[in-house]
């Protein structure tokens, strides 16, 4: 165990890029951070910093604090009691991954407060089985686009950089849509039809990002195996998937399993001020009050800094500057 504090920077995540169901996710510049360190006094302390991360448990309960725990045995070190600071950019159930970053971040955490045991696979297999989908936390873990499957035993990915002109602007609903509610909406089976495009469509997509041939990403990106179930659950979604690319998008989807709509838009474009309006609208008009961010597709994964037993410097000092809000 190291005697210090650790402090991880973890990007948002988009997943499923439309077709890609469970499979492919975009890390986002949008960020949380988690700082760590073992008390000596046998006490564990959450503290939560900022508005976004309210609600959250500051006990024993707490996801972070029972993912590091999972680490310290994984790894076979005597479980220490933690001393956890977190803040957080990254809106709360509304598909940008805030619970994939949090799982992210604390084995990351974890893992280098007791000395890097694990290996980066390992937390990749272990972040999976967590989050029940390796979409969302390949992208945290790794950076840019990630290309995922897993079988239920193992991760495998494959990492695309992605295009310097690749933009992305997402349209943030003020209400809360959780993960398993969404996942609720799914039907048990499904058309062979609508199989066979979202399999052409994610593959086509992935080619795409791959070779860099943004063109062909409004084409791609359409989806028939979970979007026009979870429409209903987001007023306004059916009208800006139909019609966000005669608007100025390259392409558009729902973030991960909603309520976030998400727009890829070339940085070049000079209609993104009419994109943005029209997200706006049509979510007002469907009576749904949002906020845009204009983001980048993240390049890096966790940022990590280790600081020295002793160095007391207050968590927020440690992360000014770097904060959106
Ligand atoms: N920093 C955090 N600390 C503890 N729990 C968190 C944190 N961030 C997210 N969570 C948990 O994850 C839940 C949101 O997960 P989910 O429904 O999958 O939505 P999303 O991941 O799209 O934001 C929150 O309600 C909370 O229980
Ligand atoms: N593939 C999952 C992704 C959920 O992402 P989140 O950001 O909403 O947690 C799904 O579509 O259910």
């Amino acid at each position: 165990m190291i005697n210090g504090q650790v402090l991880v920077r973890v990007p948002a995540s988009t997943a499923n890029l439309g077709p890609g169901f469970d499979t492919l996710g975009m890390a986002l510049s949008l960020y949380a951070w988690i700082e760590m360190e073992a008390t000596k006094d046998g006490e564990t302390v959450i503290e939560l910093y900022g508005d976004g991360l309210n609600g959250i448990p500051t006990n024993k309960t707490n996801l972070i604090y029972k993912v590091a725990q999972m680490v310290f045995e994984e790894a076979g070190v005597n479980i220490p009691e933690l001393r956890i600071a977190m803040y957080s950019d990254i809106p709360l159930t509304r598909g940008l991954g805030s619970s994939a970053s949090a799982i992210v971040g604390a084995l990351v955490a974890a893992n280098a407060l007791a000395g890097s045991p694990l290996s980066e696979d390992k937390l990749f297999q272990m972040a999976s089985e967590l989050e029940g989908h390796p979409d969302n936390v390949g992208a945290s873990l790794f950076g840019g686009i990630v290309v995922s499957a897993w079988d239920g035993t193992r991760a495998e990915k494959v990492r695309i950089a992605p295009h310097e002109n690749l933009e992305v602007l997402v349209a943030i609903p003020s209400f809360q849509l959780s993960t398993e509610k969404a996942r609720h909406a799914l039907p048990d089976k499904l058309d062979m039809k609508d199989a066979v495009f979202n399999v052409a469509s994610s593959s086509l997509l992935v080619a795409a990002f791959a070779s860099g041939n943004l063109e062909l990403i409004s084409f791609a990106m359409r989806d028939k195996l979970h979007q026009p179930y979870r429409a209903p659950l987001v007023p306004g979604m059916s009208e800006i998937l139909e019609q966000a690319t005669s608007r100025g998008a390259l392409g558009v989807a729902l973030s991960g399993a909603g309520p976030t709509l998400l727009t890829l838009v070339d940085r070049r474009s000079a209609r993104k001020a009419e994109l943005e309006a029209f997200l706006l609208n049509t979510l007002k008009q469907h009576g749904i009050e949002a906020q845009t961010m204009w983001l980048a597709p993240a390049l890096d994964g966790p940022e990590l800094t280790t600081f020295e037993a002793g160095k007391t410097v207050p968590f927020m000092e440690r992360i000014k500057g770097e904060v959106k809000a």
